[in-house]
C-alpha cells in the first residue's frame, strides 16, 4: 500500500482515553475521538467542562496524566505526540499546526509589524527571499480582508477584529494540516463576530482545513463544524454530526444546552 492510501484511511489525530487533573480535580476524563482530514470538530460545553484543558493537551501545550494522543505525520505514520523529539514537536508547532487563541495578543507578537508577524512562520519553514516573503504577507493580509498597505503597522494599531484576522493569517501562511481554535470569535462585538465567522467559514472550505474548535457558542459550532463533541464535567457525553446533535440532542445535558442557547 502506498503512503497516500495509508493516509486516506487513517485519522489525522487520534485521542485515546485522555485524562488530566489539576490537584485532585479531574478536568478531563477518558476522552477519546478521531479527527479526520478535512474535518472540523467543535468541542462544546459550559464553562469549566474541560474544553480548554483538552485543547491544550492535544496540542502538546500541556502534559496529560493518562492516555494517548497520536498525530498523522507527513510520512503517513501515526505517532504519539509525547514521544516526539523536541525538534519534531517544534516543527509541528511552527508549521504543521496552527493555534488561534481567543485573545489575539496571545498569538501575535505585538512589538513587530503585521508583515513580520506573518513572515515569522514563513522564515521558520525556510523562507529567505525578502521580496517574496513581503509579497506573501501582503497577499495573506488581503485574504483575511486586511489592507495590505498596513503591512508595516504594528498589531496594537489594529482593532480587535483586525488583530484576530492577522492572527489567522499568521497561522495559515504555512498551510498547516491541523488548526486548533480556542473561542476564535469570543470577546468581539456581535457584528465583528459575524464578519469573522464568514471569513473563517470561507477559509476552512477553500483550504479544506482540519480543525479542533473549542467554543461555548453553539451558533459558531453550527456554522463552522462538521461534527460536535459535547463535554460535561470533563467527560464527553455526546458526539455526532453537527446538525444531528443540534437538531436532535440525545443526552439530557445536550438537550438543556441546545434549548437554553439556541433560539427555537
Ligand atoms: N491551571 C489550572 N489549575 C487548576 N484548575 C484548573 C486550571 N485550569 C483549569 N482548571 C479547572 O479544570 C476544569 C476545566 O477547566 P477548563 O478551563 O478546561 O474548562 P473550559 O470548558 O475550557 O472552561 P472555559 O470555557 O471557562 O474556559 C475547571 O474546573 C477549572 O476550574
Amino acid at each position: 500500500m502506498s503512503s497516500t492510501e495509508e493516509t486516506l484511511d487513517q485519522p489525522l489525530l487520534r485521542v485515546t482515553n485522555l485524562a488530566k487533573s489539576y490537584g485532585g480535580n479531574a478536568a478531563c476524563r477518558d476522552v477519546s475521538f478521531d479527527l479526520w482530514p478535512g474535518e472540523i470538530l467543535a468541542v462544546v460545553g459550559e464553562s469549566g467542562s474541560g474544553k480548554t484543558t483538552l485543547l491544550k493537551c492535544i496540542s502538546a501545550q500541556l502534559a496529560c496524566d493518562d492516555g494517548r494522543i497520536e498525530y498523522l505525520m507527513r510520512d503517513g505514520i501515526l505517532r504519539d505526540i509525547h514521544g516526539l523529539s523536541e525538534a519534531e514537536r517544534r516543527f509541528l508547532m511552527r508549521t504543521d499546526w496552527g493555534f488561534v487563541h481567543q485573545n489575539p495578543r496571545d498569538g501575535l507578537r505585538m512589538r513587530v509589524s503585521a508583515g513580520a508577524n506573518i513572515a515569522e512562520r514563513m522564515i521558520a519553514v525556510g523562507g529567505r527571499n525578502y521580496g517574496k516573503i513581503r509579497g506573501t504577507a501582503e497577499n495573506w493580509m488581503d485574504q483575511v480582508e486586511l489592507d495590505p498597505g498596513r503591512v508595516d503597522h504594528q498589531p496594537g494599531t489594529f482593532s480587535g477584529g483586525m488583530q484576530q484576522r492577522l492572527q489567522i493569517a499568521r497561522n495559515l501562511v504555512t498551510h498547516p494540516r491541523l488548526v486548533f481554535m480556542d473561542e476564535p470569535t469570543g470577546g468581539l462585538d456581535v457584528s465583528v463576530q459575524a464578519r469573522l465567522l464568514d471569513l473563517l467559514r470561507s477559509l476552512v472550505s477553500k483550504l479544506q482545513l482540519s480543525a479542533v474548535l473549542v467554543t461555548h457558542d453553539l451558533a459558531v459550532a453550527r456554522l463552522l463544524s462538521h461534527r460536535i463533541m459535547v463535554m460535561q464535567g470533563g467527560e464527553v457525553i455526546e458526539t455526532g454530526l453537527t446538525d444531528q446533535v443540534l437538531d436532535d440532542p440525545q443526552h439530557p445535558y445536550s438537550q438543556m444546552l441546545v434549548s437554553s442557547i439556541l433560539p427555537v
